[in-house]
């Protein structure tokens, strides 16, 4: 693997997926395969997950690692070309991938989309930046179309929480369903989710209220239901996530809390687990008595970060020797 930009970039899901689920086992096993290699991570947004999963991935593997929070401890970068630098921004992209790729072996950017514009949101100017003017490569660490990365760990989770439905040949029920939020949310997790579930042995279904529905082309054939209690029947996976409009783009056009998942909901379903990507607010999103319950797997979600981002960075170091 050259760099990691989509799920897409993974050929084999299922294979990736059990040497990731090897590596959770023995998380030392290649603690040399990124000997004198140097990980540099770029966030523009704050995180918690993906920076320190990131950080752990790359240490198992003997790699270096290099963090910097662009937007407060470094200068505020241009990306426009033949833009007259007058204004805030003290230092061009085409300067500062050059110098991160001398001291970097490879280079994972995390940078949100603005949710304005819709069509340059969907040219990825950060992450296209770095991969045109730097020369190593390139992680995905959620930019603003996609979360390649969580979308990873999703198959990992969903692939441990199934493993018995999977043992006697029967499809898990997987579905999408979008919850409240009080923000406007990217849409780069529900993508990478569906994208993702795409790959994946599972049946799949998306719920969410009339206006939300995600990018058409991202979404192919996958059914929505706009009822979430028709969508629930009998779903042994429930993935919530808040988006904001796809159509009326990046706007918030309801917080309708009949939409927030909670205990009550699970009712219909095959004692669904449910699964987010955190952070989560609780009781807008989800209910305390879904997230305090056996019906969560947020944490062993989060934990599987890690394996997901280990077995990307392995690739990558394999590729690069
Ligand atoms: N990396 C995981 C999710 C990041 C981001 N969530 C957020 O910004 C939530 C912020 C808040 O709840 O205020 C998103 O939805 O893409
Ligand atoms: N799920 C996730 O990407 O979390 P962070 O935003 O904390 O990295």
């Amino acid at each position: 693997m050259k760099n990691y930009i989509s799920i897409n970039d993974i050929t084999n899901l299922e294979m990736a997926i059990k040497e990731a689920l090897y590596m959770k086992e023995y998380p030392y096993a290649f603690a040399k395969a990124g000997k004198q290699k140097t990980l540099g991570l770029l966030f523009f947004n704050s995180s918690l997950r993906t920076r320190l999963s990131t950080e752990k991935a790359a240490k198992n593997l003997g790699m270096e690692t290099m963090t910097l929070n662009v937007n407060s401890d470094s200068w505020q970068l241009e990306f426009e070309d033949g833009t007259v630098m007058d204004g805030t921004k003290a230092e061009h992209i085409k300067e500062a991938a050059q110098v991160l790729s001398q001291y970097c072996d490879v280079l994972a950017v995390r940078a949100f989309p603005g949710l304005v514009d819709k069509s340059q949101d969907e040219l990825e100017v950060v992450l296209s930046a770095f991969m045109q003017y730097g020369s190593v490569p390139v992680v995905n660490l959620e930019s603003s179309t996609a979360h390649p990365l969580q979308g990873f760990t999703d198959a990992i989770t969903i692939y441990e929480l199934t493993e018995s439905l999977c043992a006697v040949n029967k499809k898990p029920n997987v579905v999408l369903s979008w919850a409240p939020h009080p923000k406007a949310l990217p849409h780069a997790v529900a993508n990478s989710f569906v994208q993702t579930m795409q790959k994946a042995n599972v049946n799949f279904t998306i719920t969410n209220p009339e206006g939300y529905d995600l990018n058409p082309e991202i979404r192919g054939e996958v059914p929505v239901i706009h009822n979430q209690k028709e969508a629930f029947a009998n779903a042994d996976i429930i993935y919530v996530k808040n988006w904001s409009s796809y159509e009326d783009y990046g706007k918030v056009q309801s917080q309708d809390s009949n939409w927030m998942i909670n205990a009550e909901k699970l009712k219909g379903t095959n004692q669904a687990k449910v699964m987010h990507c955190l952070p989560v607010r609780r009781n807008v999103v989800i209910a305390d008595d879904v997230l305090d319950t056996e019906s969560s797997a947020v944490i062993q979600q989060a934990g599987n970060r890690t394996w997901a981002a280990q077995w990307v960075l392995k690739n990558i170091l394999d590729n690069d020797k």
